[in-house]
């Protein structure tokens, strides 16, 4: 049995009509309840802690004073959403949040009408807000909209697109900034220093209220806020207000989001005079209200499992280091061999691991905040100059900087090394994370040459490798998580491009391996060998340029041969199939088979469970060479009953 916290408030509300029956008073006590909750549930499960805490008392506000689901209550990132979830008549499944089976981490249309619109990549809420805006004013039945976007994800490109279109069109709409000063790490760049310089003008404590909407606020909140409005008009010089304003924003703010006292009235007071879109600044703390996530350097911002007393987390199992650790570490030695070697990262430090790089060089690591697209055509232009850079972006949120790849990168053969992290599944992150599609997307562009690591020793040679390659683009590619566990070097070796190479020969099937399913064909060629099957298992280490001579070699010794990847159908087998079609060796003697992941978005659950769900463990890998070798099982193979 597990301490529940006492959350009478809570209990009361089995969704947001409730809410709206409550006084201010009682909506305090509310966020009271749903913080405790919160961290009880996250406790269990892991999560989105530090974000989810900081908007507690918005999260309560809004569906207090919003017509939630037919306003249309968008959360960026969505990683935040836990408040949300546990007031919308998800609180009996809260502690399943992020496990198989269980609520998503994220907002998810297929899980709940009150939430509108799904995300989890960052900054596409005030788009969404606006073409739910223009629904509304084409007669479609939706009420408002309203988009709540974090500081980081204000600073990437997509937030400023939709500004500027939001702004044009003038519609009544809402964006409320929810501004903790904070990323994943803290922010960087211009826009955070402009938004910090709002919280710190001569306005001292004052918030600015878009003209008329002071009117509606009690007595010493609207005093306050007329004087701010004077007193920043006053202020400015030349145009007419904060860059939101100079955008077509009305701006309110910046409030305390953690005040019911401010965030109330002026929620009611936007609600009932808005005619245009609005922006509210809220200033909030990441972790707000949980010592232990308030004082961590990320604020809790992704947690384990945790003790609620001490706010100890979980550990991981294994020793061997992550993936992302090793190739932080072999691209600090690298870097300490080349002064040239730069890194990029878009808001992920110690994400991709250039915080290690950082420690040593932090003159020659640079977080360019949320910015994908920015990131790729940077890591261009610095190439273009002569410096060795690397890009390290998760697989999933390069698809946001791809036609950056193509245009800017590939097609003017500029050799940035792209490292992509989190490739295939990733687990309780579940589909919007996976990093499914890059070997597709990446081998499909001339002049791109693309790697997979098949284990820990082998990104240490792929890092290697790219830092000396300089004729053009080369991607390599690695999951989320530990390795196997190999002793490793100082420093890895400079493979040959497009050679692959022979990790076990046999004679009746090949596994032909790209990427960190290695581990798995191993395993599989284990069970195979169990039934008196000889098998190769080959690393091909290139999707482009492929090891042709190697593949030709399995075809001619072989019965069956199999390509294993952890990438999406159009990926490495596609390479191989078309590589072999053209040449007419597919009606040969020796079967062919590619197993990728197959074509529907797989469930969050621990990523080994998602393989199981995908069809690519070590048994299926097993099953499905013999079955194309036509050798027929003599016994089940290991570990299956
Ligand atoms: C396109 C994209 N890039 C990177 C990320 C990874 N990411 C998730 S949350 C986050 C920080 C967001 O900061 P902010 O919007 O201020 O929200 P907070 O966590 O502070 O509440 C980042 C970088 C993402 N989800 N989407
Ligand atoms: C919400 C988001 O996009 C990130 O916080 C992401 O969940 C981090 O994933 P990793 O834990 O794999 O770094
Ligand atoms: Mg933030």
């Amino acid at each position: 049995m597990t301490n529940r916290p006492h959350t009478p408030v809570l209990d009361a509300v089995a969704g947001p009509a409730d809410i709206r029956r409550l006084s201010d008073d009682a909506l305090a006590s509310l966020a009271a309840d749903v913080r405790a909750e919160v961290i009880s549930a996250v406790s269990e499960t892991g999560g989105h802690l530090g974000s989810s805490l900081g908007v507690v008392e918005l999260t309560v506000a809004l569906h207090a004073v919003f017509d939630t689901p037919r306003d249309k209550l968008i959360w960026d990132v969505s990683h935040q959403c836990y408040p949300h979830k546990v007031l919308t008549g998800r609180r009996d499944r809260i502690r399943t949040l992020r496990q198989e089976g269980g609520l998503s981490g994220f907002t998810k249309r297929a899980e709940s009408d009150f939430d509108p619109f799904g995300a989890a990549h960052s900054s596409t809420s005030i788009s969404a807000a606006l073409g739910f805006t223009i629904g509304r004013d084409m007669g479609r039945p939706t009420g408002d909209a309203i988009a709540v976007i974090g500081d980081g994800s204000i600073s990437a490109g997509m937030a400023y697109e939709a500004m500027n279109n939001a702004g044009h069109e003038g519609r009544r709409m809402f964006v409320i900034l929810n501004d903790n000063e904070m990323s994943i790490a803290p922010p960087t760049g211009a826009m955070s220093k402009y938004l910090s310089s709002l919280y710190a003008s001569p306005m001292g404590d004052l918030h600015k209220m878009a003209e008329g909407f002071e009117s509606a606020l009690p007595g010493p909140i609207r005093d306050h806020a007329r004087r701010a409005r004077q007193l920043v008009t006053g202020m400015q010089t030349g145009g007419s207000g904060t860059l939101f304003e100079e955008l077509g924003f009305s701006y309110v703010g910046p409030i305390d989001g953690h005040d019911m006292s401010q965030l109330l009235p002026v929620l009611r007071s936007a609600r009932t005079r808005a005619t245009g879109p609005v922006l509210i600044h809220v200033c909030t703390t990441k972790g707000k209200g949980y010592a232990p996530a308030e004082h961590s350097a990320d604020c809790g911002h992704g947690v384990a499992k945790f003790d609620v007393q001490t706010g100890t987390q979980a550990k991981a199992k294994s020793n061997a280091p992550s993936y992302t650790k090793v190739f932080g570490s072999a691209l600090t030695v690298e870097a300490q061999q080349d002064p040239n070697i730069v890194a990029v990262t878009a808001a992920m430090p110690s994400g991709t691991g250039v915080n290690i790089m950082e420690e040593r060089f932090a003159s020659r690591v640079f977080d360019v905040g949320i910015a994908e697209q920015h990131a790729v055509t940077f890591a261009g232009g610095m190439a273009a100059s002569g410096l060795r850079p690397f890009c390290a972006i998760y697989s999933t949120f390069l698809q946001r900087g791809y036609d950056q790849v193509v245009h800017d990168i590939a097609l003017q053969n500029l050799p940035v090394r792209f490292a992509i992290d989190r490739a295939g599944l990733v687990g309780a992150d579940g589909p919007t994370h996976a990093g499914s599609f890059d070997i597709g997307y990446m081998a499909a562009l001339p002049n791109m040459v693309v790697m997979a690591a098949g284990n820990e020793l082998e990104l240490m040679h792929m890092v290697r490798t790219a830092a000396a390659y300089d004729d053009g683009p080369i991607a390599f590619r690695y999951p989320r998580g530990e390795g196997v566990g190999l002793d490793l070097p100082e420093r890895g070796n400079v493979i040959e491009i497009g050679k692959g190479r022979i990790v076990q020969e046999g004679s009746d099937v090949a596994l032909l391996s790209f990427g960190a399913h290695l581990s798995e064909c191993q395993i599989a060629a284990d069970q195979m060998a169990a039934q008196g099957v000889s098998v190769t298992i080959a690393d091909a280490r290139f999707a482009k340029p492929l090891d042709r001579d190697l593949i030709r070699q399995l075809l001619r010794h072989h019965k069956a041969v199999v390509t294993v990847e952890q990438g999406a159908r159009g990926g490495f087998g596609a390479m191989v199939l078309h590589d072999l079609a053209n040449d007419g060796l597919l009606d040969g003697r020796c079967q062919v088979r590619t197993m990728t992941l197959p074509d529907r978005y797989i469930d969050q659950a621990a990523p080994a469970a998602m393989y199981a769900d995908a069809g690519l463990t070590a048994v299926d890998i097993a099953a499905t060479a013999m079955q194309a070798a036509g050798l027929k099982l003599k016994r089940s193979p290991v570990g299956v009953a």
